[in-house]
């Protein structure tokens, strides 16, 4: 809540204002019944008929400053949560970008989109409805229990006895309702999970007709959320009832203990109106504050897991290292990593690239040749070693300057559903003719002889271009804006052998300054690099050139004489 509150504090100034109009529109409410009782036992009785008109119009005008005040307190506490959550949001969205892939891997994506959309929103309505009814139910409440105080002492006794059961109720909902919203919350992450595997993998679904399978897994998930909200809602709904029975049966008693004082002579019938009025009153204002416990309970189970994300320490943050030095571009000294600090996915990597340089990759799957893409862009920090650019230790770059040098294309890239230009584009406001020429580079001519060119649009993940074509775009955005240092990970697999050839010779044509560290499956893709890394298990079991490991590396020979059928 510390988090939530914190960005409620430059609100505080219009909040103050918001409660004054809130608090000034409640008392004037609150004198209502009073003055009613004024006018049943001393006006009327009295045949004061113009006393009567001018408490009747003071009650008309009190009644209408209530409606505007409470109105107008309204649409400030709306304006002001709607304000806070979209700050909130934003800056949960900038520190969902700014974590380091090691604790997207701990949060996961769908717990953070959940954060995002229903966990923001929660918080909104807590925000909301705590500034509509925090200020409303207490005055209301412990304002109604002084006047029925001043009208009638003995009955306020009876009301007030069923106050400390009504507390009880508040209590216990108000600490198990955070304990079940916050595993409904778990419970949604889950779906959304669940929801976007299948939304992610629905051709495969359907090609496999796996659909009822999928539809079992979701209604799994989905019956699960179903539950977990069943239980916080039974909670929350007999919460009312028991209130209001508590609250009932304390009414009973005051009619019955009113009628009796009344018939004693000790009461008179306008103050028994009057203080039933109050009774009511008191009556909602308990209503309110079960009510905004309930939407406590939701925001702030909602606004701990906001605030997890929030204060999650800056991984990527950058802190001064010696110099790694060396003439090299990019360095990779005995480097180490596990991504689950359990056992190795890389052990001992050693290579270096001079400016210019091409190093290929190769290695059966899941031997690591994303990992080492990933370490270079410092999405990870290694566990032993240090990898270094232009000789600087990457944890003394600031990521933002370090991303900048890069142009990557990875294994199953994104494209939004947008412009062709804009997908290469990518919000970085490039000239027209380096998005052409990057195209150009990339092979993807294709584009000028669609119908719109580059301005033709995209569906959502480029679903209307195939495999090749989807791969060339990624390339031009990748090259367009002339990186230092190009990482390309298994992203010609899908162009036939020409136009990947063609490819390779327009790169080492058009980028001949831009270092290129290319990841492949294929021999040919990568058999005119300065020097090839192949990979087994996370360990180098061949470094050099084509030729130097055609005759060194019986792993590397076997992958070309599988392919290629070429020993030499
Ligand atoms: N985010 C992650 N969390 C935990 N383990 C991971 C993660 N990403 C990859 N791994 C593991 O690290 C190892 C190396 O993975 P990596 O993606 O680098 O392999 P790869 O050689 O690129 O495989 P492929 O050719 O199939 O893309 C694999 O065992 C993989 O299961």
């Amino acid at each position: 809540m510390k988090t939530v509150l914190r960005y409620l504090r430059p609100k505080a100034g219009i909040i103050a204002v918001e409660m004054c109009i809130k608090l000034a529109g409640t008392v004037v409410e609150l004198l209502l019944p009073w003055m009613l009782s004024v006018i049943l036992d001393e006006a009327v009785p009295s045949g004061d008929f113009h006393s009567v008109l001018v408490w009747g119009g003071l009650m008309v005008l009190c009644a209408a400053l209530a409606v505007v005040g409470n109105v107008a307190a309204n649409r400030i506490s709306c304006a002001t949560s709607r304000d806070v959550t979209h700050r909130l949001r934003g800056d949960l969205f900038a520190k969902v970008t700014r974590l380091s892939c090691a604790q997207e891997d701990a949060f996961t994506t769908p717990s953070l989109i959940s954060r995002l959309t229903s966990d923001t929103y929660n918080v909104n309505q807590m925000i909301d409805r705590m500034q509509r009814l925090g200020v409303r139910a207490p005055i209301l409440l412990l304002g109604g229990i002084a006047l029925t105080l001043s009208l009638e002492p003995v009955l306020t006794l009876v009301l007030i006895a069923t106050l400390p059961l009504l507390g009880a109720v508040v209590w216990f909902v108000s600490t198990r309702g955070v304990r079940l919203y916050t595993r409904t919350q778990a419970a949604l992450d889950v779906l959304v999970r669940r929801s976007q595997e299948s939304m992610a993998g629905i051709r495969v679904i359907q090609a496999l007709s796996k659909g009822e399978y999928e539809k079992a897994r979701f209604d799994e998930a989905n019956a699960q959320v179903v539950d977990r909200e069943r239980r916080a809602g039974l909670l929350m709904n007999v919460t009312n009832p028991v209130m209001n029975l508590l609250l009932n049966a304390g009414l009973t008693a005051v009619v019955v203990a009113g009628a009796f004082r009344v018939n004693a002579g000790h009461t008179q019938p306008g103050t028994i109106i009057a203080f039933l009025s109050y009774f009511t009153i008191i009556l909602n204002a308990l209503m309110m504050v079960s009510r905004m416990f309930v939407m406590y309970s939701k925001g702030a189970a909602s606004g701990r897991r906001i605030a997890e994300v929030l204060n999650a320490p800056e991984e990527l943050q950058s802190r001064p290292q010696p110099a790694a030095g060396g003439e090299e571009h990019i360095r990779f000294d005995h480097v180490s990593f596990s991504y689950g600090k359990v056992e190795d996915n890389l052990t001992d990597i050693s290579f270096s690239l001079r400016r210019g340089e091409t190093l290929g990759i190769i290695g059966p799957t899941g031997s690591g040749k994303s990992t080492i893409l990933q370490l270079l862009l410092r999405f990870y920090d290694p566990d032993n070693g240090v990898i270094s650019v232009d000789g600087k230790d990457l944890r003394s770059v600031e990521p933002a300057a370090l991303h900048s040098i890069f142009g990557v294309v990875f294994q199953n890239d994104f494209l939004y559903a947008d412009e062709i230009g804009a997908n290469i584009d990518f919000g970085r406001g490039l000239p027209q003719e380096r998005l052409e020429a990057a195209a150009r580079t990339a092979q993807a001519d294709f584009i000028n002889t669609r119908a719109g060119g580059f301005g033709a649009e995209l569906s959502p993940k480029g679903a209307n271009l195939s495999g090749g074509q989807k791969q060339r775009v990624l390339l031009a955005r990748a090259l367009a804006a002339d990186p230092d240092i190009l990482l390309l990970d298994d992203s010609s697999s899908a162009l036939d052998y020409k136009t990947d050839a063609a490819l390779r010779r327009a790169l080492a044509r058009d980028f001949k300054d831009t270092t290129k560290i290319i990841v492949a499956q294929r021999i040919s893709s990568i058999r005119s690099a300065d020097r090839i890394l192949v990979l087994e298990d996370g360990r180098a079991v061949g470094y050099g050139s084509h030729d130097e490991l055609m005759r060194t590396c019986g792993s590397y020979r076997e992958i070309a004489e599988i392919q290629m059928g070429e020993v030499e």
